[in-house]
């Protein structure tokens, strides 16, 4: 069988999309991790079904490149951009995803801004931070970040027993000033650094209102730039966090499924 698919990349974060509004391919999770194989597939960080759903336009279904599951702001805003392309929407949308609904804009300039589900306070018992973005999220502020070994550090926290079972993402991130940082991040289920994670890039910004940093956060990361705004509450939660930044197809294509 041939599967029709289209590539985007957010940020450097990239991703395979399908559309899926038919329900009729149905990937077993060897089957994702050879599509998302970058020697003997397409190659990606993740793929990302379009199905259809009953309380939303439609569901952005992600897959991890190993094939586990959870919440992915960059592939969600690839999801919108290509969902504009099904004309499933012109710019405002909704969505549902691993953690529930999302609501969306997608700019003229191909920005998209996502809705992210509000949060509980910045988890500040340990010496890293941890935040939950509808993934979970270590942060651990560094300095000299362009240095810094993420790949060796990162897999110790990933795997640290404290984690345990799911394990957990991990960024490092660089205070700078006017109100910026640049995050690096080691990610669960592609375990390796990438070249930027939208829901670490969130966590990062909301752990920096600890030192702090206020509502608009600029963030800069190996593949590009990103802004977070929230509101935070008086006992520290968070609301109205939005991820704003680009998305753009790269090529579209047709493999046979492996
Ligand atoms: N790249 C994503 C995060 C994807 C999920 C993560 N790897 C996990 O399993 O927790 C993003 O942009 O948020």
């Amino acid at each position: 069988m041939n599967l029709k698919f289209t590539k985007y990349q957010a940020t450097g974060n990239d991703f395979i999309l399908i559309d899926n509004r038919d329900g009729k391919i149905i990937l077993s999770q060897q089957q994702i991790v050879q599509l998302c194989d970058r020697k003997f597939g397409i190659g990606a960080d993740g793929l990302i079904l379009i199905e259809p759903s009953d309380v939303a336009p439609f569901n952005v279904n992600y897959y991890n490149s190993d094939g586990s599951q959870s919440l992915c702001g960059n592939g969600s805003r690839a999801a919108v951009s290509f969902a504009a392309s099904l004309t499933l929407l012109k710019d405002k949308t909704s969505f549902i995803a691993y953690d529930g609904l999302h609501d969306a804009e997608l700019m003229p300039s191909g920005i998209v801004r996502l809705r992210m589900n509000d949060t509980n306070a910045v988890d500040a018992s340990r010496e890293d931070l941890f935040a939950n973005t509808g993934s979970p999220h270590v942060i651990r502020f560094v300095n000299n970040i362009q240095d810094y070994p993420v790949f060796e550090e990162g897999k110790k926290v990933r795997y640290n027993d404290a984690y345990k079972p799911g394990g957990t993402n991990v960024n490092f991130v660089e205070l700078q000033d006017n109100n910026a940082l640049f995050v690096r991040t080691y990610e669960r289920g592609v375990e390796n650094e990438t070249l930027s994670c939208g829901t670490g890039v969130t966590a990062a910004a909301l752990a920096a209102s600890t030192k702090g940093y206020t509502s608009p956060i600029q963030i800069k990361t190996l593949g590009g730039e990103l802004s977070v705004t929230f509101k935070k509450g008086v006992n520290g939660e968070f609301t109205d966090i939005y991820l704003i930044g680009p998305a753009q197809k790269v090529f579209e294509g047709e493999i046979v499924l492996p």
